[in-house]
């Protein structure tokens, strides 16, 4: 440790051990609320402020785009902002449209590249199938994502497929691909893929970037795959400066290619990684912490793992069976209400879980029904709204104006005398031409199929759309602003949705192109963005959450998935049911469930793992709760409490909500004791 550093006294000896190794990889292994993330914060400072590093040779590595935010808020507060200049905190997928955009020429992309989210993404999957088969669409989608993110190419894939399915698979993959290129575009799975494959195969891009790189911080190393594992290994060479930081009982994303074997490779692929387990938790009460402990127990574990804590008891943990979702919802919202008084809490300190986003409707409901105000995140519903993809489509044409599927929505909405036929002259034109469908505006001339009349409102189109792109370019984030407001106005689309709807939705759908369009005008400003930066990064937001603009003062609404890393003092977990939770795959969309006993062992694991993640963001209170009845497409269907609950050691049926001491250590349940003495 260099003379005079003072490590802040907040950290225990494991954590300090972690954030002063610097002599090689390593890897910070530990469970829920252990300090993981405050270790890579903690580094981060160390780094800059101590060992003469500069911001532009640290790269952070985070899961999502809240959690890359929020790490950079805390580094500011630790380090001057001199000091952590040109630092990257970034998701991997930002770092990869970042590399893309440098590197673009190298895999035979423009640096305005298009970024396709997985509707864009099944879109074209739909028009290679040639099918509506839903269920059949996203298994192909699903099947090409996990061969992406396993670094698997069309000729290997075809080597591997041994069902008509797969093989089938195989054909649309190589397709997709092709389409992809033909529009400059690349889908969320290429943002890691083709910066992995290049610095594999490229040398001197390599060099380039390990120089850059000197060092690296992964958090949520679990929820790794294949592709991402590899790029960390090209990032870091072999001076393999880098620190990872996981917990095996938190992997939730094998449905996405992710491996927790990622952890054991480390231990083999670097035979001098430093090894470090933190055992206190310092976010939950024993009660809940001994909850989870329980839950996931009953998964074979990979890694030895302990974890205490010394924070209290807490309160008897609450399991309530309830009649309807309906009144769940009720229920909560009503207890929220009820206890930010008691507890003289605030509302953000409660939050709600659920497995799937579905269930977030009426909770919502219940919720402004007793005014209680709330933020959702984990949901990608803002951007796939009609209104907000057709103004994205105008966005995401000026960028990249090969990126066709965009030019079709924006040539088309509003509509502008542009017909079926026209386009499908244009369409047959620009292929035999090989050009993008806008450039061919600009070539087809009169024909024997298009009219000057039918050419004329094309050629309007295309010299509105050069004069944006044009400004769009040469201005700076200030003006971002302004080309947005024209824009709008240009295309008149407020005008266009009072006339073909009615008042109500029409107002609505305004209303979340202006919330959409003052939330890109600040997201410009704060990270310095002209509009073609711009576009980029927005479609990163819909991966996984928009939740920029929480209200300061809000009940926080979220899938399970999507509260990875954060904590609530207060929290309710709600479904706690067999389907739900475990999510067992009765919906139609579901491929796992025809796929046999092994895989759905393995299924159920990675479900108690989601538990596990639950559970474990709850600080002082936690209330489960199940519903005997949920409605199932316009049905009611029985529902039996999940096997978690019983596996947590409580009783699932008592509505009064039961207490129990399983779980606790002798001097643990003496402490409850003691408490319910005091209590009475
Ligand atoms: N040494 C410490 N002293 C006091 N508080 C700590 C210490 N280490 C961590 N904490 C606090 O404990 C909580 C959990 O820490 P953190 O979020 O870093 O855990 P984690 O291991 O990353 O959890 P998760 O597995 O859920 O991501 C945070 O509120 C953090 O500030
Ligand atoms: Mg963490």
């Amino acid at each position: 440790m260099p003379v005079g550093y003072t490590l802040p006294v907040d950290l225990n000896p494991a954590q300090r051990e972690a954030v002063l190794y610097l002599n090689g990889p390593c890897l910070v292994l530990a469970g829920a609320g252990s300090g993981k993330t405050r270790v890579i914060t903690q580094k981060i400072a160390y780094l800059l402020r101590e060992c003469g590093y500069a911001g532009r040779q640290v790269v952070a590595l985070t899961f999502t785009n809240k959690a890359a935010r929020e790490m950079s808020e805390r580094i500011k507060n630790l380090v001057d902002r001199k000091v952590s200049k040109g630092l990257t905190v970034s998701t991997f997928h930002s770092l990869g449209v970042r590399f893309l955009r440098e590197e673009a020429a190298y895999v035979g992309l423009k640096s305005q590249f298009s970024i396709f989210d997985s509707t864009d993404a099944l879109a074209i999957i739909q028009e290679l199938l040639a099918t509506t088969d839903k269920a059949r669409l996203k298994a192909v989608q699903q099947t090409i994502s996990l061969w992406k993110n396993a670094l698997v190419e069309p000729d290997q894939a075809e080597k591997i497929a041994l069902t008509p399915s797969d093989i089938e698979a195989v054909r649309v993959y190589r397709s997709y691909n092709a389409t992809l290129e033909a529009y400059q575009a690349v889908d969320f799975d290429d943002l890691i893929r083709l910066p992995a494959r290049l610095l594999e195969s490229n040398a001197e891009v390599r060099q380039r970037w390990q120089a850059r790189v000197q060092y690296l911080l992964v958090d949520e190393y679990q929820d790794t795959n294949e592709c991402q594992y590899r790029l960390v290994r090209m990032l870091t060479g072999d001076r393999a400066m880098f620190t990872a930081v996981g917990d095996d009982d938190q992997a939730i994303y094998a449905w996405r290619g992710a491996t927790v074997q990622n952890l054991a490779k480390l231990t083999t692929d670097y035979p001098g990684l430093k090894l470090i387990k933190l055992e206190q938790n310092y976010r939950s009460v024993q009660r809940v912490l001994a909850a989870a402990n329980q839950v996931i127990s009953h998964n074979p574990n990979l890694f030895d793992k302990k974890l205490w804590s010394d924070l209290g008891v807490g309160d008897p943990i609450q399991v309530k069976a309830m009649d309807s979702e309906e009144i769940e919802a009720e229920s909560v919202a009503f207890r929220i209400s009820s206890e930010r008084v008691e507890r003289q809490a605030n509302w953000r300190d409660f939050a709600i879980l659920y497995r799937s986003n579905q269930q977030a409707r009426v909770l919502e409901q219940a919720l402004r029904n007793l005014r209680i105000p709330y933020s959702v995140s984990g949901g990608q519903s803002f951007f796939d709204k009609a209104e907000i993809r057709d103004i994205l489509s105008y966005l995401r044409l000026i960028a990249n104006d090969a990126d066709d599927p965009s030019f079709i929505r924006a040539v088309t909405t509003p509509r502008r005398g542009i017909g079926q036929a026209t386009l499908q002259a244009l369409g047959e034109y620009a292929s035999a031409q090989q050009l993008s469908l806008f450039e061919a505006i600009f070539s087809i001339g009169t024909t024997d199929r298009l009219s000057a009349r039918q050419l004329e409102p094309l050629q309007t189109f295309g010299e509105f759309i050069q004069r944006i792109q044009t400004r769009a370019a040469k201005e700076s984030a200030q003006a971002a602003g302004d080309i947005l407001d024209e824009l709008l106005a240009a295309i008149q689309y407020e005008r266009f949705l009072y006339d073909t709807l009615d008042e109500k939705p029409a107002q609505n759908r305004w209303q979340n192109v202006l919330e959409l369009v003052g939330w890109l005008k600040r997201k410009a400003i704060e990270d310095d963005l002209n509009v073609m930066a711009l576009v980029q990064h927005i479609a990163l937001v819909t991966m996984l959450e928009r939740s920029d603009d929480d209200a300061p003062d809000a009940v926080k609404l979220s899938t399970l998935h999507a509260s990875k890393g954060l904590e609530y003092p207060h929290v309710f977990l709600v479904g706690v049911e067999e389907g739900l939770l475990p999510h067992l795959g009765r919906d139609d969309d579901d491929t796992a469930s025809a796929a046999g006993e092994d895989a759905l062992a393995q299924r159920i694991q990675e479900e108690r793992r989601l538990m596990y993640v639950g559970i474990t963001r709850a600080q002082r209170t936690l209330n489960l709760s199940w519903c005997k009845r949920r409605r199932r497409a316009r049905e009611d269907v029985v529902r039996e409490p999940s096997r978690f609950i019983a596996e947590m050691g409580f009783q699932a049926g008592n509505a009064a909500g039961v207490d129990t001491a399983a779980g606790l250590s002798p001097k643990e349940r003496l402490g409850m004791l003691k408490q319910l003495l005091n209590k009475s």
